[in-house]
């Protein structure tokens, strides 16, 4: 009953959507894949400006489509975020805000003041949207579709319009969101970045069909899934920064199972962060390895092997403590060294992108 039910099947000239499944009551759900896979299709009908037939949405047990229901737009608690926010031009940011919260009659659970202190734009206020940045103006539009108090909140690749330096300056936002908002998100993207930066799920769409769906963590950790977040496999972890050697300027983030060490950007020891481990970045040894320049060495099993996109490589699925990491042999040294199902080898990590 807490899950969001989607069956969705839509065709048009030259595609079809056809996807059943189960979506998270919480958290960050991405919905992931290349131009045309069908991410905005699938968003427009949990919003009901898509018509699937046959379609079936039931939001937490309420029934938005069925057979013989047919919810509108307007009667779904949603919010919903795109590319760029149309703001009317002749009201200040204030009177934007406050029109949306009107015409929704709503006095939901995220307050006007909530949204604003969330997105901080309480010194923006006074402003009309042309004196807004675009980084501006789009985290108006997100405060615009939570000042709704809607029960969920659909954003439809909400950075995509923005330069390099204003997706940087809204990131963080999208992050507090992640941390503080109570009601799920579906977070339209074919950015690896932001997916591994804000995504606690993942559905992953190819040719209108989902290809793979989970926790972002174990899915990325799937090596017979052909997913891929950027141009390599390889896992995120859920970490913290335990400790800063300012002399060396390197930080050690910790995770479920062990520890890294990368280099400092400046954040606080007890932060929480986010570690990109990319396959290509990951050896295996056996024993004792000797003095190395790669200091990340961790203990680790061999889970399973499966092959890469080359027929000389294999992705070698590794459990440390309670996480997962996914390293790239050659088959060649995988067969020298016995690589198999349950072999205890020395994980050596030799870079780490952390994601503050
Ligand atoms: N109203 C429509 N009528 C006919 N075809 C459509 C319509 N809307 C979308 N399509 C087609 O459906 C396919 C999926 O489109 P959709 O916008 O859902 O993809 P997407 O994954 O969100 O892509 P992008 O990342 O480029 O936004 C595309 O081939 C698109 O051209």
């Amino acid at each position: 009953m807490d899950g969001i039910e989607v069956r969705c099947k839509l065709a048009w000239p030259g595609f079809t959507l056809d996807v059943d499944l189960t979506l998270p009551g919480n958290g960050v759900t991405a919905l992931f894949g290349h131009s045309g896979s069908g991410k905005t299709t699938l968003l427009r009908c949990l919003a009901g400006l898509e018509r699937a037939q046959p379609g079936r949405v039931v939001f937490k047990g309420q029934t938005w489509q069925d057979e013989k229901t047919w919810r509108p737009t307007h009667q779904r608690p949603i919010g919903y975020v795109f590319q760029e926010a149309s703001l009317f031009a002749h009201l200040n940011v204030l009177d934007n805000l406050r029109f949306g919260q009107k015409r929704s009659g709503s006095s939901g659970r995220v307050s006007l003041d909530a949204a604003i202190e969330l997105l901080g734009i309480g010194h923006l206020l006074e402003r009309k949207p042309d004196a807004l940045s675009g980084g501006e103006r789009q985290r108006v539009g997100i405060a615009r579709a939570l000042a709704v108090g809607p029960e969920i909140l659909l954003m439809d690749e909400p950075l995509a319009a923005l330069d390099l330096k204003r997706k940087q300056e809204i990131l963080p936002y999208l992050e507090r969101l992640h941390d503080e908002l109570e009601i799920p998100v579906i977070y339209v993207s074919h950015s690896p970045e932001e997916v591994a930066r804000l995504a606690d799920h993942i559905v992953a769409l190819d040719g209108g069909r989902v290809i793979a769906h989970g926790p972002l963590a174990e899915t990325l950790a799937r090596i017979d899934l052909p997913i891929r977040l950027g141009e390599d496999a390889g896992v995120v972890l859920d970490a913290c920064v335990g400790a800063i050697d300012e002399a060396w300027h390197l930080a050690r983030v910790d995770f479920p199972g062990g520890s890294l060490w990368t280099r400092d950007n400046g954040l606080p020891a007890g932060r929480r962060v986010r570690v990109r481990v990319l396959a290509r970045d990951v050896s295996l040894a056996i024993g004792d390895t000797g003095p190395s320049s790669i200091q990340n060495c961790l203990d680790g099993r061999v889970e399973s092997l499966a092959a890469d996109d080359h027929p000389g490589l294999l992705l070698v699925r590794v459990a440390v403590g309670d996480s997962l990491l996914v390293a790239r042999l050659t088959r060649r040294s995988a067969d020298q060294l016995g690589i198999a199902p349950g072999l205890p080898v020395r994980v050596q990590v030799k870079s780490v992108a952390l994601m503050e």
